[in-house]
């Protein structure tokens, strides 16, 4: 006899239907399994791969059969699109282009991905009275105020200079011609658009920013199951250099900082808010671990050191090699210097705090990039090139 399952004030939850719009990428691909897994839910899919959510829908002897259906669409131009969102009771969206190395070569496939795609989600969910929860990013915070201070102000050491938070801190870009700010832009602007169909038309919406969520099944491994030429998210990008024994590389001297969460901790403050609609409607919420900070070198440094006791191999002699952004990017880069989630509105809201270590993050994930892809690199790497 299944428990019913209660959400954080007490109350029976109830199941309903999902419409998630970019199921098959890394973030749906665990959302989907966490609901199948632990909940009564049913889940549409939508997206234009499925390669990731291939083990959940299929044999039809799975314990959830049923409760997830695929569609295959591209919600650019789909007339299947609003007839799904009315089928249920919640749409979340999780589609984009979100790979930084689109964002300055493919600005305006960004542009457009990242909210020109997303207008009639939100327009369909408003008229429809659906609740919607939104991905942002942590990205919409862009660079700290911190980093436009002097080197030496002793400004730089309050928190009130660098803590990134949901309802005060500012949104600040590079100018223009730093096209690498048009996904950041973009999902400002579609953030401001979610929250004023909510304050004129009432649109039940949560808008999730996500800070740097890493795992298994991120991205794609260059050659292996992505394009050779393909430039993933860092945790990708230093697995194959890894993967094939080359040096990670840094680029701008790898100085940047950034807080990773493991992706199992950031799917269950999703499932908070698919479940505790009272407490997450109307909110913005950081979603990130700020225990878990590093400069991308110390990153590099730190998976070079997980790996070896992963795969039993030795580190190289020169395990990094710094690179211009200019060179790895191409013109029109830029970066975001520091991001450290204020957690003081998830806290209040869902109760939710992250608990998985970088180091323990890391093993877990690098033990899946070495058992999935180390024997797939081996046979590429010794057959010849075509000449
Ligand atoms: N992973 C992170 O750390 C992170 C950080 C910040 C923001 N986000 C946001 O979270 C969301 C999901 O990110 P992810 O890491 O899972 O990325 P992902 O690229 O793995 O997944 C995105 C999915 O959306 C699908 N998609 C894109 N355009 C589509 C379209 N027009 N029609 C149908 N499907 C489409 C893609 O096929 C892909 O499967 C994105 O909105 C991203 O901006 C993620
Ligand atoms: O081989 C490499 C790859 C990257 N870097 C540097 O690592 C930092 C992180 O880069 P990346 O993971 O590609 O993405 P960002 O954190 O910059 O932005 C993402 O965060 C959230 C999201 O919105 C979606 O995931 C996306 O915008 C960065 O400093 C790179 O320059 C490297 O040194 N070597």
């Amino acid at each position: 006899m299944a428990t019913t399952r209660m959400d954080l004030d007490g109350r029976p939850i109830k199941p309903i239907t999902i419409c998630m719009i970019g199921a098959g990428g890394f973030i749906g691909s665990h959302l989907c399994e966490k609901l199948m897994s632990e909940t009564p839910h049913k889940v549409l899919a939508l997206d234009v791969y499925n390669d990731k959510i291939k083990h959940l829908l299929e044999p039809d002897s799975l314990p959830w059969a049923g409760r997830i259906q695929f569609h295959r669409l591209n919600i650019k131009h789909d007339s299947r699109l609003e007839g799904l969102i009315k089928m249920a009771d919640l749409t979340i969206n999780l589609a984009a282009i979100c790979t930084p190395a689109d964002y300055n070569t493919r600005p305006l496939d960004t542009i457009y991905s990242n909210f020109i795609d997303a207008l009639p989600v939100v327009k369909y969910c408003s008229e429809n009275n659906k609740r919607l929860i939104h991905f942002s990013t942590c990205e919409v915070y862009g660079k700290t105020i911190q980093s436009f201070l002097p080197k030496d102000s002793p400004l730089r050491q309050d928190p009130a200079y660098y803590v990134l938070k949901e309802d005060t801190s500012p949104c600040i870009f590079g100018s223009i011609e730093k096209q690498r700010w048009s996904y950041a832009c973009a999902k400002q602007l579609i953030e401001r658009l979610v929250y004023a169909e909510g304050a004129e038309n009432g649109l039940e919406f949560t808008i999730v920013r996500p800070f740097n969520w890493i795992g298994p099944r991120m991205d794609f491994i260059p050659g292996i199951d992505g394009p050779s030429e393909g430039v993933p998210r860092v945790l990708a990008c230093f697995s194959n250099n890894l993967l094939r024994r080359e040096p990670l590389k840094l680029v701008d001297g790898g100085q940047s900082q950034r807080t990773f969460v493991y992706i199992k901790d950031a799917i269950d403050a999703v499932l908070l808010m698919i479940e505790n609609p009272d407490r997450a409607n109307g909110h913005i919420f950081n979603v990130g671990n700020p225990n878990n900070e590093v400069t991308v070198r110390q990153l590099a440094e730190m998976m070079t050191k997980v790996y070896t006791k992963v795969s039993g191999e030795p580190a190289l002699e020169s395990p990094t090699i710094d690179v211009s952004s200019k060179e790895f990017y191409g013109e029109g880069y830029d970066d975001s210097d520091k991001r450290i989630p204020d957690m003081t509105i998830i806290n209040k809201q869902l109760g939710w705090n992250p608990k998985t270590s970088l180091w323990d993050l890391l093993d877990s994930t690098l033990t899946y990039q070495h058992r999935t892809y180390a024997e797939a690199i081996r046979k590429a790497m010794v057959k010849p090139t075509a000449s």
